[in-house]
């Protein structure tokens, strides 16, 4: 197709994506720095910090998230150029380099005055939405500092349950099931991992008028347990298996242990798994948008070798990444959010039965441990 045969789809009022992500070190010098800025007044003990470093020194001091972010960068404008979406894309993180406040100086320089900001994390808690507002509300306020204003920054909706982020995920399960020996496949059981937060956090996650603030793990374990119950469904349709047997478990607690966190660990859960006789395990971490240390130390050495001391046999599906089909549910998301704030009705495209999340996030959502920042994209 020539570019003049592409019609022209309008993104306006936006003018720009920035993809808000975490940040990884890139070498052995960049981890200690790293986890300073990760952990800045977060009260995690100085072990665990050890530890989690000993974890990026095993994979010569690289996370892989920011090439994991550098191909979902490059997966979204080949996606944008192909619909026809004129919108130039941009990226920043919270913890390390590209920082977030030098992308926005950048957008600024650039001429973007409205900037919809798509955040690596699929589902309602602290940490993966009201955290970025705040990351996105100091950033702002240090340009503001230095004369820099006139930026308008939008969050993208919670896209846990859009069809470009379940569907890549009953794939990668099928094919992880495929990894099994033949004769174990069939009794495989599912476990769904995501990380674990403090249950005070979990409780609160979400808006205040969510149904699921009312329950324990509040919006952030409805949500999971959504995702859950729409991936097995599916599998055992493509598998003609009705009734494996799935759970929610958690991963890569940090924190003082005397503080409740969401249990049981993965590791916990593969000795009960084997305890009551299941032949095979499928890890699948549907909270994780792509394959990074949470998921290549966690999961593919720690899980595994718990899993090989119990002689249990387990295979691991691969997180979203990079997939086609997610990189066109962003931009669904993007076209849809364009619309509404063009005044328009969109179709809000979401499985299951939670609905599609809110545009902007109410007062009080996804609150932290202790007082809130100054947050932007939101309502408070
Ligand atoms: C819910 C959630 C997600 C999923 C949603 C999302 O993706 O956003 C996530 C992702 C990630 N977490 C990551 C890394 C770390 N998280 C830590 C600490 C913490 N995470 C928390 C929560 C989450 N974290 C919490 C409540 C803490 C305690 C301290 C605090 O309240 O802040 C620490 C400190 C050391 C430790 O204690 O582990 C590190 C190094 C990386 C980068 C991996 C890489 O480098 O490849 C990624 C993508
Ligand atoms: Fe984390």
């Amino acid at each position: 197709m020539s570019d003049a045969q592409v019609s022209q789809v309008s993104a306006q009022p936006y003018d720009a994506l920035l993809l808000l992500s975490f940040g990884g070190p890139e070498g052995p010098e960049d981890v200690v720095p790293f986890l300073e800025n990760v952990t800045r007044g977060r009260g995690i003990p100085r072990e665990r910090l050890a530890e989690v470093g000993q974890h990026y020194f095993l994979f010569g001091g690289v996370s892989p998230i920011n090439e994991q972010n550098r191909e979902l960068l490059e997966a979204l404008r080949k996606d944008l150029a192909a619909a026809g979406v004129d919108l130039p894309v941009y990226w920043g993180n919270r913890n390390w380099a590209p920082y977030l406040v030098d992308t926005l100086r950048e957008l600024a320089a650039d001429g973007h005055r409205r900037v919809i900001v798509l955040c690596t994390s699929a589902y309602a808690n602290y940490s993966g939405c009201r955290q970025y507002r705040e990351n996105l509300a100091a950033a702002l306020a240090q340009l503001a500092d230095e004369g820099v204003t006139g930026l308008q920054v939008d969050k993208l909706r919670h896209f846990y349950n859009h069809p470009g982020f379940v569907e890549p995920m009953v794939d990668h399960t099928l094919t992880a099931l495929q990894e099994l020996p033949a004769e174990l496949r069939a009794g495989a059981r599912l476990a769904f991992t995501t990380h674990s937060i403090p249950t005070a956090l979990a409780d609160t996650s979400g808006a205040p008028d969510d149904p699921a603030r009312g329950r324990p793990g509040g919006a952030y374990v409805a949500q999971h347990l959504e995702v859950a119950r729409l991936v097995a469904e599916r599998v055992a349709e493509a598998t003609g298996v009705a009734e494996r047997p799935w759970q929610l478990v958690y991963q890569s607690r940090s924190g003082a242990p005397h503080i409740p966190w969401l249990e049981p660990d993965i590791c916990d859960h593969l000795a009960a798994e084997h305890a009551d006789g299941a032949p095979a395990v499928v890890m699948v971490p549907i909270g994780f948008v792509s394959d990074h240390m949470e998921v290549k130390y966690d999961l593919d050495t720690q899980a595994r070798e718990v899993a090989e001391g119990l002689g249990l046999p387990v295979a691991r599906a691969a997180t979203v990444g990079a997939d086609p089909r997610f990189a066109a549910a962003v931009r669904d998301l993007v076209l849809e959010r364009a619309a509404t704030e063009r005044g328009q009705r969109p179709v809000r495209c979401a499985l299951g039965s939670l609905g599609p999340s809110h545009d902007l996030c109410p007062a009080g959502c996804c609150p932290a441990l202790r007082g809130n920042a100054p947050a932007a994209a939101g309502l408070d």
